[in-house]
C-alpha cells in the first residue's frame, strides 16, 4: 500500500433532496473519505442509509449539496466529462432495454464512453462474464442474472480504472456469482479501484481490504476488514451438553466455570437439539496449539461435572454478527 495515490476523495460532501412537495431531505451528513488506488472498499448499510446516493455523486448523476467529489484528483462537479471516463459504474436498477444484441450494444457504449471500440477487448469481458453463448440475443431478451452481468460488461467496456458496483450480484445465482467474483478479482489483481455496495456481506468480508458501514446518511465505522471482523470477538470452541434442569445446574456451576473462563448459555430447544447448554472456550484463530489446549480444558472441565457431550464444534465470528451488532448500537466502534 506505499506510496499509492488517491483515486476517490469526498471533501465536506452532503447531499439534500429537494422533495416534490418543497420540503427537503438529507440524505447524506458532511463526509469526508479517501480511497486509494486499487483498493476494493465496501460500503455497507442497511436499506435507505445513504450508499446508492455516495455511488451517484461519484458518477456524477447527483451534484452534491456541499463540498465536492475528487476522481484521480479532478473534480466530478466541474470536470465530469473526464472523471465519468475514469469510472465504470455498475447501478442497482437492472438497465437493458435495448433492441441491440450484446456486442453491438458494447460498441455502441465504447463510443458513447469516448472510446474506440476495442472487440478482443469486448469479446474478453463477454467470455469472461458468460456470456459469449448469449451474444445472439437482444439485451431486452436476457434474463435478470444475465442482465446484471451484462452492466458489468458495459461498465468496464472502457477500460476504467475504478469500477462501482452497486449490489452487483443480485439476482445471480450462486454458480455465477463465484465466477464473477472470480473475475472482479482478476481486474482488482490488476490494478482496478473497486467500490461495492452489497447486502451480501460475505462478499465484503472475502474480497475488500476496507470496510466501512453507513446509518441514516453517516458513515458510522470505517475499519480494515480484519479490524472490524476482530470486534466480533474470539474464535470459540463449544459444546453442547445434557443436563437435567440448567437453571438450578448454573446455580450450582457457575462460579467454577467462570473460574475456568468457560462461557455458558443455556440452549432453546428445537425438536432436533440435543442440548439444554452450551459452554464455550475462545481459542486465538490459525493457533493450532490453543485449539488444541481450549478443546483439552473443555473436555476436562465436562469430565470433572461428570457431563454428558452432545456435540463439539467451532465457532468462528463473522462480518455479519459484527455488522448486526453495530447497527443494533450493541458495539461501541
Ligand atoms: N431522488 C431522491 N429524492 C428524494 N429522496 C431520495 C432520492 N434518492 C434517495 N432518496 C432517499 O435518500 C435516502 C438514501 O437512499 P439511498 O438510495 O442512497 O440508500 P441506499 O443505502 O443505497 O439503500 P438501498 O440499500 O435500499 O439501495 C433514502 O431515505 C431515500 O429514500
Amino acid at each position: 500500500m506505499l506510496n499509492q495515490s488517491i483515486a476517490i476523495e469526498l471533501k465536506n460532501v452532503s447531499k439534500t433532496y429537494k422533495m416534490p412537495k418543497g420540503e427537503s431531505f438529507q440524505a447524506l451528513k458532511p463526509l469526508n473519505l479517501s480511497i486509494k488506488s486499487g483498493e476494493c472498499f465496501a460500503l455497507l448499510g442497511h436499506n435507505g442509509a445513504g450508499k446508492t446516493t455516495i455511488i451517484s455523486l461519484l458518477a456524477g448523476v447527483n451534484k452534491p449539496t456541499s463540498g465536492d467529489v475528487f476522481i484521480n484528483g479532478l473534480s466530478v462537479t466541474n470536470q465530469s466529462e473526464k472523471t465519468k471516463r475514469m469510472i465504470g459504474v455498475v447501478q442497482q436498477e437492472l438497465i437493458a432495454d435495448s433492441f441491440f444484441n450484446l456486442p453491438t450494444m458494447l460498441n455502441i457504449q465504447s463510443k458513447l464512453s469516448g472510446v474506440i471500440p476495442d472487440k478482443h477487448w469486448i469479446d474478453f469481458l463477454l467470455d469472461k462474464l458468460q456470456l459469449q453463448e448469449h451474444s445472439k440475443k437482444t439485451t431486452r431478451e436476457l434474463s435478470g442474472g444475465m442482465k446484471r452481468r451484462m452492466m458489468i460488461a458495459r461498465a468496464l467496456v472502457h477500460k476504467p480504472k475504478i469500477l462501482i458496483l452497486d449490489e452487483p450480484t443480485a439476482g445471480v445465482d450462486i454458480q455465477l456469482r463465484q465466477s464473477m467474483w472470480k473475475f472482479i478479482e482478476e481486474l482488482h489483481l490488476n490494478g482496478l479501484t473497486i467500490i461495492l455496495t452489497t447486502h451480501y456481506l460475505q462478499e465484503a468480508e472475502e474480497y475488500c481490504s476496507r470496510i466501512a458501514i453507513m446509518k441514516s446518511g453517516e458513515i458510522v465505522t470505517l475499519k480494515e476488514n480484519k479490524e472490524l471482523l476482530a470486534l466480533g470477538g474470539k474464535h470459540k470452541v463449544s459444546c453442547l451438553i445434557e443436563v437435567p434442569n440448567v437453571h438450578q445446574w448454573l446455580d450450582k456451576h457457575s462460579a467454577y466455570l467462570k473460574e475456568n473462563s468457560i462461557g455458558f448459555e443455556p440452549v432453546k430447544k428445537v425438536s432436533n437439539s440435543t442440548g439444554d447448554l452450551k459452554l464455550s472456550l475462545n481459542y486465538e484463530k490459525g493457533e493450532m496449539s490453543s485449539f488444541i489446549s481450549s478443546s483439552k480444558k473443555l473436555n476436562e472441565v465436562s469430565h470433572k461435572l461428570s457431563l454428558k457431550i452432545s456435540e463439539i464444534f467451532t465457532e468462528s465470528p463473522g462480518l455479519e454478527e459484527v455488522y448486526m451488532k453495530i447497527n443494533e448500537g450493541n458495539l461501541k466502534v
